[in-house]
């Protein structure tokens, strides 16, 4: 199977962004709705807006590879799924180690088959990525959890249950699929189950709002308690996902950093938290015409102080992004990333394009403003992807990004969307 680590994105510099673009069906919400739509034992669930990405391709593959039947209309961007009949509880090492997603699809597994045979999660290289508090939830509704190793050393997870049982369930820290799977597991179990320390994500609510029409019952969405009682079963329902918060953030961000105006159908200035406020504090102008948020930026960038953190907070997935957009902002800019330990490899890309930008752990100062040249340079991940998509929009001459794949993983015909409000990007396969 390609790995499609050939794809490389073209980038020519200079041009002013203008007009009017669309903000695509969130990621981080259709993948645990792909998951949960395989608890339904009958019917054909319908999801609209989804986002045609790479993670949605591997996941259609993954609910595939269980049994379920899954079609892409791609270009209604729905998907419909009959997860009538399951034939397998493995996650097959080469799907589900292309994306982080495919850990969501264990629920569905334990409800439906009573196993999951995870063989491999993958998802963005960001440093240490546990799983330690999905495994200890299950265990405390009843499954067993065991790490199995082949004889050429390939280690895959084993998870076992029979009915799962509610109980009192906590999350160390506000994981978002965490919390998800826990909400997940919890719906078909016998019982109550009350989940601490559950994450704000806007996703996370847009996932609570499609397993309720499901038929879950579940309160407290958007707080730190969530309880789930458990019912018999789960039923296909139509729902629409919610706009990917992170990529109307980069889209904002392409007008701050070139200096544009646009418009964007389908951004929450409310989803975007405490980014918007920081964005502003950079000199960007936000106004909403009802539905449609316009941007703009007409005066210098000034240098920032960014803190990532859990919803409201300023998401650490827009964290690479800024870092591009401060190297253009006149002083220093600070970036503290508190979500992951390892999400400063754009820093090196950067500074092959003429930033300077001091990296300490997980702190980074960004001496701005340093004109940025095209250069040849590495997406060593989806967001260092877009950030170096927005680094060359306004780089004099040609970028180019190798590594293309992990860009197409999260955004939705980014080049296209971002030509036609008048960007110079070529996908190059
Ligand atoms: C598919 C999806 O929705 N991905 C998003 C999700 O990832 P994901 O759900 O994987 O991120 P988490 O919120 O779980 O991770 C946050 C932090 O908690 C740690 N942790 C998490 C779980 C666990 O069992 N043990 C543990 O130690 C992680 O290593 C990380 O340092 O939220 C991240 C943080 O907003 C986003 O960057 C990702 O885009
Ligand atoms: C980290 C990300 O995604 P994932 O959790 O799917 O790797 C991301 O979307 O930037």
């Amino acid at each position: 199977m390609s790995l499609g680590h050939e794809v490389r994105y073209r980038v020519r510099g200079g041009a002013e962004l203008s007009g009017t673009v669309f903000v695509q069906g969130a990621k981080n919400a259709v993948l645990p709705m792909i998951g949960a739509s395989l608890m339904a034992a009958e019917g054909r669930t319908v999801l609209r807006n989804v986002p045609i990405i790479e993670d949605v391709k591997r996941a259609v593959e993954l609910a595939e590879a269980v049994g379920a039947k899954a079609e892409l209309h791609e270009a209604e961007r729905t998907l419909v799924i009959d997860a009538s009949k399951l034939t397998s509880p493995v996650l097959p090492e080469e799907i589900a180690s292309r994306f982080r997603g495919s850990f969501l699809f264990v629920p569905a597994l334990l409800h439906r088959l009573g196993e999951a045979v995870i063989e491999g999660v993958g998802g963005c290289n960001l440093g240490s990525r546990n799983l330690d508090f999905h495994y200890n939830g299950f265990k405390r509704m009843g499954a067993t959890v065991t790490e199995q190793v082949s004889d050429d050393g390939r280690g895959s997870i084993h998870v076992k249950a029979g009915q799962l049982q509610g109980g009192t369930l906590y999350l160390d820290t506000p994981s978002h699929t965490g919390t998800e799977n826990l909400i997940m597991a919890a719906s078909l179990a016998e019982g109550t189950t009350l989940i601490k320390n559950c994450a704000l994500e806007p996703e996370v609510l847009d996932v609570i709002q499609f397993v309720q029409r499901m038929g879950a019952r579940i309160t407290g969405g958007g707080t730190g308690f969530i309880t789930v009682e458990g019912v018999d079963k789960l039923t296909a329902v139509q729902h629409t996902v919610m706009p990917d918060r992170i990529d109307a953030g980069v889209l904002v961000m392409a007008a701050a950093i070139t200096g544009g105006e646009i418009s964007l159908v389908g951004a929450s200035l409310e989803h975007l938290g405490v980014a918007a406020d920081k964005l502003e504090q950079m000199g960007v102008e936000f106004s909403e015409e009802g539905a449609v948020l316009r941007v703009r930026r007409d005066r210098p960038l000034r240098p920032i102080n960014v803190i990532t953190d859990e919803y409201p907070g300023f998401a650490t997935d827009l964290q690479s992004p800024i870092m591009a957009v401060s190297c253009l902002a006149d002083g220093p800019s600070y970036i503290y990333e508190r979500i992951f330990d390892g999400r400063f490899k754009l820093a090196d890309e950067l500074v092959r394009m003429g930033a300077d930008i001091e990296v300490n752990g997980n702190r980074a100062k960004v001496n701005g403003a340093t004109p940025l040249r095209g250069s040849e340079v590495v997406a060593h991940d989806l967001r260092t992807g877009s950030a170096l998509v927005l680094a060359g929009l306004v780089a004099e001459g040609e970028t180019t990004i190798t590594n293309g794949y992990y860009l197409d993983r999260g955004h939705s015909h980014i080049a296209e969307r971002l030509n036609a409000l008048g960007a110079d990007i070529e996908r190059l396969a």
